[in-house]
């Protein structure tokens, strides 16, 4: 017999509580009970991973009102959605980030601490989700929370990658990749949408038929079907009630398991279509810029794709009779040309689905899309063999030759005869092998295109898509990244926060710009104290973990001078090592040299296939090795390479640097947010005039910001008038003996093979310029260690550095993004209660 209404209320009421309520005895009650029932552990039993586990069920527990709210908000037809398409979203670990922007973090720590817990060593024990390579898939990853904390609708739509990139170990000073296995303990922030699922074909060929209104149509008989299905995991926004979804896609078999194959005996047979669906998002392509032309990748960007597009096509038509208002109800970023097939894609599915006239898709494709450049290095620009590509998609090679066709008819119109203009703007580069140009296509196919810093946009309208940028001008804008200041500041750098918020409040958190008011304080000597000391403890947190990690002993009196970010040559690591043998040299030239004693800090991964890259890891490891344990050195100078470099280990770095390093070769770096990240946990930035170094210097003035090297238009200059490495070897004298002392095998054991692919490569071409940046390089980081000895000045950089960064938060890059780009607006989340909530 049922109980009284009231008292199931009341029983309902008193489950709600326990689920969402804040107070420590209820949460710490919370989390033993998600112990026992979701981990089925008892305390005598349980590890830390057990407990983290059991704490983020009950965090999550505290987001699921603000999600269901969020989601059902979305559902109303003059909503309109961002979706951010993207194939990597370099999220991070989410619990730390979690309790900040639902602003229960005390609360937790101390219900944690009161069940004898520490709440940072459960913090620690995440797994972070690696689905991305670098800068692009963290970029996604900002904008995703600044979407939610300004209440923008947003979706971000990706794949789930079962293993991400490769875990970093370092042996014998060489990289070795381990598999990222980051879901094997289960992943608590993810839920599974099975009513979600999908149907992706590949392969085949079309065949036209005529409809029974005799309307000629097109139909794709595909090879193999697979079913794609969603995990989604919320994205919270700073105490806000958003909760926007980032919605990742798995590969499945349409039919996991084929009996009649198992019963002939054919094992592998009755399981091939489900290894083939599963292998789809089996792994994350560890290219960082270079592109690998392998179908698989092909595979996996369609995939997504189509999973996206049919998604957005379901949720559209649950609130409308047709598509008509599909490009008013969704603005889709392509996140740079990875997911750029979905402009074919969203053509197949409106004319040969939906039966749309081919005008009528196009436009709708055209208003819908937008596409982000993020590089302009040649060997990263995607292009497809039409092999390839036809064989794959051979319906999207059928719609992609009508697009080009219509759009050449547009270019012949705008520059009669003009043959060389046709092959330039073509989607289809039929020279010697064809291929499909996807920078093309996306911009073709999308009403926007932005680079990502003011120096790229201008460089992506004057070099690889110029000649589109000459047929349409109106198309192209700028979008200067940015970052997050809740994860890169509040979760990363809680000590300086707290000083921040001390002096100007907390507003600053969500309006970036209110940083500016620190200046009033740089004069203040006992506040310039107060912010030498925070940095002081948290550079002592990261010589702790250095000691403890690699057991070489940092002091945190020296200058940290810190380089992270992927290894690549453009990024330039090798010339900073140039520059510490350099250092080296001086020292043991002259032992009792005035010198500001130095720690330099390296971390970043090598794309596995990149030999030159994984070379200067080796070279970074064997000078740390012999410069660390030269007694001349007497520890002024240390070298560190950090194995595993990631969004957790960024989150202690960035906050412990004194200087960022940001050496790329002028016109390379797009726009870096690394370079973002160090200055505004204070450290000062010596870069050349490259990416987004340039706005961050105009911002910070040009006095706290040192800069060197030559910028574009002199790198031009010296490549045209013929740029011989071998000039600047023989005339600088420090040059010669730094590259010397690497060919002699000094660092190597005696191996004077080792290096010489590097120092060939240097002296025969430098394709970077390093050998033309050198003196101006090693003369800049002579002032930096001038200036590092006088601590008053140098903190009074360091506050102006971090009082004028507020341009280079992500909510700035998302304001410009929904005006200029997606026309959206914020949609304030009022919380229903689904049942009685008093969170
Ligand atoms: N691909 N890609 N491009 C990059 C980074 N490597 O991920 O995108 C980042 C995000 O836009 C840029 O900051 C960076 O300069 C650029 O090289």
């Amino acid at each position: 017999m049922n109980p009284p209404i009231n008292e199931m209320m009341q029983s309902q009421i008193q489950i709600e509580d326990d689920r969402t309520g804040l107070s420590i005895e209820t949460l710490r009650r919370a989390m033993a009970d998600n112990l026992f029932y979701i981990l089925g552990k008892y305390p005598a039993i349980a590890n830390n991973k057990d407990y983290y586990m059991a704490l983020a069920y009950t965090v999550r527990d505290r987001l699921l009102h603000r999600w269901l709210n969020t989601y059902e908000a979305y559902m109303k037809p003059e909503v309109k959605i961002v979706c951010y398409l993207s194939a990597e979203f370099l999220v991070g670990p989410h619990l730390a980030n979690n309790l900040i922007n639902l602003g229960i973090y005390d609360q937790i720590r101390q219900a944690v601490q009161e069940s004898g817990l520490n709440l940072q060593e459960l913090i620690n024990t995440e797994e972070e989700p690696g689905l991305g390579n670098g800068g692009l898939g963290r970029l996604a990853a900002c904008y995703m929370e600044s979407l939610a904390t300004l209440e923008v609708p947003a979706i971000g739509y990706g794949i789930r990658y079962e293993f991400g990139i490769f875990d970093q170990e370092i042996r014998e000073g060489w990289q070795v990749e381990i598999t990222d296995k980051w879901l094997q303990d289960g992943n608590p922030w993810e839920i599974i949408r099975p009513e979600s699922e999908v149907y992706i074909n590949f392969g085949g060929r079309t065949e036209p038929y005529q409809d029974d209104q005799g309307n000629y149509r097109v139909r794709w008989i595909p090879e193999y079907v697979v079913k794609g299905i969603a995990y989604d995991t919320p994205i919270l926004g700073y105490k806000v009630n958003t909760a926007n979804t980032l919605r990742l896609w798995k590969g499945e078999a349409c039919e996991s398991f084929n009996f009649q194959r198992f019963n002939v005996g054919d094992y592998y047979g009755a399981v091939d279509t489900k290894v083939y669906s599963e292998n789809l998002t089996k792994v994350l392509y560890p290219n960082d810029e270079p592109v690998q032309g392998k179908e698989l990748r092909l595979q996996q960007q369609y995939f997504f794709v189509s999973c996206a597009l049919q998604d957005m096509i379901r949720i559209h038509l649950t609130e409308s009779e047709n598509l008509d208002n599909f490009g008013d109800k969704f603005a889709a970023q392509l996140n740079d040309t990875h997911p750029s097939i979905g402009v074919a894609e969203l053509m197949r599915l409106l004319i040969d689905v939906h039966h749309y006239s081919w005008d009528q898709a196009w436009d709708i494709t055209q208003k819908t899309f937008a596409y982000t450049n993020h590089t302009l290095l040649p060997e990263a620009l995607e292009k497809w063999p039409l092999s390839i590509f036809g064989r794959l998609l051979p319906r999207h090679l059928e719609i992609i030759y009508e697009i080009n066709r219509r759009f050449l008819d547009q270019v012949r119109m705008k520059y009669p005869g003009n043959n060389e203009k046709l092959s330039c703007l073509s989607l289809i580069d039929d020279r010697g092998e064809k291929y499909i140009r996807m920078a093309n296509l996306a911009t073709v196919g999308s009403h926007k295109v932005n680079g990502v810093a003011a120096l790229h946009s201008e460089l992506v309208k004057k070099t690889i898509l110029r000649d589109f940028y000459e047929f349409w001008p109106e198309k192209f804008t700028n979008v200067t990244n940015g970052v997050t200041p809740r994860r890169w500041m509040v979760v990363s750098n809680p000590r300086l926060s707290e000083l921040i918020t001390s002096r100007i409040g907390d507003n600053w958190i969500k309006n970036l710009d209110e940083l500016r008011r620190l200046e009033q304080f740089v004069d203040d000597g006992h506040f310039r104290y107060q912010w030498r000391e925070v940095k002081w403890g948290v550079k002592q947190d990261l010589a702790n973990y250095i000691e403890d990690k690699l057991g070489i002993k940092v002091s945190p009196d020296t200058l940290f001078d810190v380089q992270v970010k992927r290894i690549h040559e453009y990024k330039r690591q090798h010339l900073n090592v140039l520059q510490i043998i350099t250092l080296y040299n001086r020292i043991k030239h002259n032992p009792n040299l005035d010198f500001t004693p130095r720690t330099c800090i390296f971390g970043g991964k090598a794309a596995p296939g990149y030999y030159m890259a994984k070379l200067i890891i080796k070279l970074i490891n064997s000078v740390a090795e012999v410069v660390n344990k030269d007694p001349d050195v007497r520890d002024r100078l240390k070298v560190v390479f950090l194995p595993d470099y990631n969004v957790t280990l960024g989150q202690r770095v960035y906050p412990a640097a004194d200087l960022s390093e940001q050496i790329s070769t002028a016109g390379k770096e797009a726009s870096g947010t690394g370079n973002m990240k160090f200055s505004l946990n204070g450290a000062l930035t010596i870069g050349t005039y490259d990416g987004a170094n340039i706005e961050i210097r105009q911002e910070v003035g040009e006095e706290n910001f040192f800069l060197f090297g030559l910028k574009t238009e002199d790198i031009d200059q010296l490549r045209a008038k013929g740029y011989n490495p071998w000039d600047y070897y023989y005339n600088n004298p420090e040059l010669k003996s730094t590259l010397d002392l690497i060919s002699s095998g000094f660092f190597s054991h005696g191996d004077c093979e080792l290096f010489r692919p590097l120092v060939d490569s240097l002296l025969h071409s430098d394709p970077f310029f390093l050998f033309a940046d050198y003196q101006s390089y090693l003369e800049c980081q002579d002032r930096v260690s001038q200036a590092y000895k006088d601590q008053e000045y140098w903190t009074k950089m360091s506050i102006l550095n971090v009082a004028r960064m507020g341009k280079f938060s992500s909510d700035r890059s998302i304001k410009e993004y929904c005006e200029n780009i997606w026309y959206a607006k914020p949609v304030p989340i009022e919380m229903k209660d689904y049942v009685q909530a008093d969170a």
